[in-house]
């Protein structure tokens, strides 16, 4: 089997069988090809030649199906025309619209995967592990004769994580046909009966997983960036915060609130973020730790209710959205979501410039190349000229960080930077991160739910915990990492 584009080979395969009776993990960095595989099992792709007793009905559930859905919401969203919030289509309708009328399974689905909160609630709205639980419940209800399931596990906490694991080990037990796609060795689920090994879009190792974990292959070391051997662009000045002194938060919070309605997600919260004082934030999904960031970046409404100072400008006095973004680099879902205009990997890099999705002025020599000095960083200096919607979501995520660790800025906010890359990328990214904290003065705001993932050089911690009792959903716990 063969697919080209153009006159590139996408995925060529010589010979690759599989039986509902066979669970299969698909195993491949990024950019191996494992979002053409799932295109073409789903039908959405038509292969050269070669594929025979394709399944019929087969559920993909992956980011990219996330961000459809989520363009579905926003197509018709109606915000503009009603004068109110329209939070788009609820939870509940969103599972009938799969499997109607309500049943049985729907309870039990709701029940594994803990959604009886959020049935009411627009999936717009959704934080972005929330929106994946509601995606799994959708892949389960609908049950297709094939579940593809590519990198289930990104942007779950650890509980969700757990639930998931359980929920898919019954399902496989109850002979719901799986095949896994993901990117990391230890994603790999332990019912995994078959391992395919994707790399440039072949296999190069196929069989049942007990005898590929004996293959030499299989435990080749990943050559790893060496942290000290990066070589970063110089820092730019025009987005530093001269003179700034020590004793002088970037953020100062006062009582911080957020409420929706009746429903406080926190209250009373006294937080300041000192130079130099690089901060992981944690919490369950849903818990606040995006809300808490947008607060900080202006992409928050209810920042200007609060009392909320940050680079010493007080939010609500006057200043712009710009004077504080100047000096923010920022990646998130949310933005990745957001990132929906037109253009080439080389102008998403640029827009970290002028914090703006997508150019929209005349870009200079130096800009261009500074950006194309970070897509080399990031291993997509090839790609510069790519549409940054042709990506795979794994290369936006790279392009998205590159334009985020662009300026070196005072204030690097991450949040959940690393969702849909491979092992390798990982670390490059971390490893570069590293370097910035250690060569100038950037902090870092990072949210991660991966426990592999933590920079060395956090200093503080920043939990979200639920409030059993009380008048807010989470309420904040500060403690020291040094
Ligand atoms: N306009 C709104 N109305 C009601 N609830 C909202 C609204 N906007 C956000 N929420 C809710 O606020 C909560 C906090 O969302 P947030 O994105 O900050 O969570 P998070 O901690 O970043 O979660 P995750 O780990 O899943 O990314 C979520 O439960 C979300 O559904």
């Amino acid at each position: 089997m063969q697919l080209t584009n153009i006159n590139i080979p996408l995925l060529c395969i010589d010979r690759w069988s599989l039986s509902a009776d066979q669970v299969w993990t698909v195993l491949g960095g990024n950019g191996s090809g494992k979002g053409t595989l799932a295109r073409l099992l789903c039908g959405e792709l038509d292969a050269m030649a070669g594929i025979t007793d394709a399944p019929k009905r087969v559920h993909w559930l992956s980011l990219e199906k996330q961000q459809a859905l989520y363009e579905r919401e926003l197509y018709n969203d109606d915000t503009d025309f009603t004068d109110q919030l329209d939070p788009g289509t609820c939870v509940q309708d969103l599972l009938l619209e799969v499997a109607a009328p309500w049943s049985s399974r729907h309870d039990n689905v709701v029940e594994q995967l803990q959604l009886a909160p959020l049935l009411a609630r627009g999936y717009r709205l959704l934080s972005s592990g929330e929106g994946r639980k509601v995606m799994l419940a959708r892949a389960v209800l609908e049950v297709p004769d094939l579940l593809l399931l590519d990198e289930p596990y990104e942007g779950l906490d650890v509980v969700a994580t757990q639930m998931l694991e359980q929920a898919l080990a019954a399902l496989v037990a109850a002979g719901q046909w799986v095949i896994m796609l993901v990117n990391q060795k230890q994603d790999i689920p332990p019912w995994t009966t078959h391992l395919a090994w994707l790399d440039h879009g072949r296999l190069v190792l196929q069989g049942p997983y007990s005898e590929l974990q004996q293959h030499p292959d299989f435990h080749a070391a990943l050559r790893y960036t060496e942290v000290e051997s990066l070589h970063l662009p110089v820092r730019q000045s025009a987005f530093q915060l001269p003179d700034w002194p020590a004793d002088e938060p970037l953020v100062r919070l006062r009582g911080g609130r957020v409420a929706y309605g009746d429903l406080v997600q926190f209250d009373g919260v006294d937080w300041d973020l000192w130079p130099g004082c690089h901060t992981q934030i944690s919490g369950p999904n849903g818990s606040g730790k995006s809300t808490l960031l947008n607060l900080i970046t202006g992409d928050h409404p209810q920042c200007y209710a609060n009392d909320l100072t940050v680079f010493g400008y007080r939010r609500g006095r006057g200043e712009t959205i710009w004077d504080i973004k100047k000096h923010i680099g920022y990646v998130s879902g949310n933005l990745h979501r957001d990132y929906r205009v037109a253009g080439n990997a080389l102008t998403a890099v640029v827009s970290g410039l002028t914090d703006s999705i997508g150019v929209y002025q005349a870009t200079g020599e130096h800009e261009r190349e500074l950006a194309t000095q970070w897509l080399a960083i990031v291993g997509l200096e090839h790609r510069a000229n790519a549409s940054f919607r042709s990506l795979s979501t794994g290369e936006q995520r790279l392009v998205l960080i590159a334009r985020a660790l662009i300026k070196q800025p005072p204030l690097l906010i991450l949040d959940e930077p690393t969702q849909g890359l491979d092992d390798l990328n990982r670390f490059l990214v971390l490893a570069a991160v590293e370097r910035i904290l250690k060569t100038g003065p950037t902090t870092l705001l990072f949210v991660s739910h991966r426990t592999d993932e933590q920079p060395a050089l956090l200093q503080q911690r920043l939990s979200f915990v639920p409030q059993v009792e009380g008048p807010s959903l989470y309420h904040l716990v500060q403690e020291s990492l040094i």
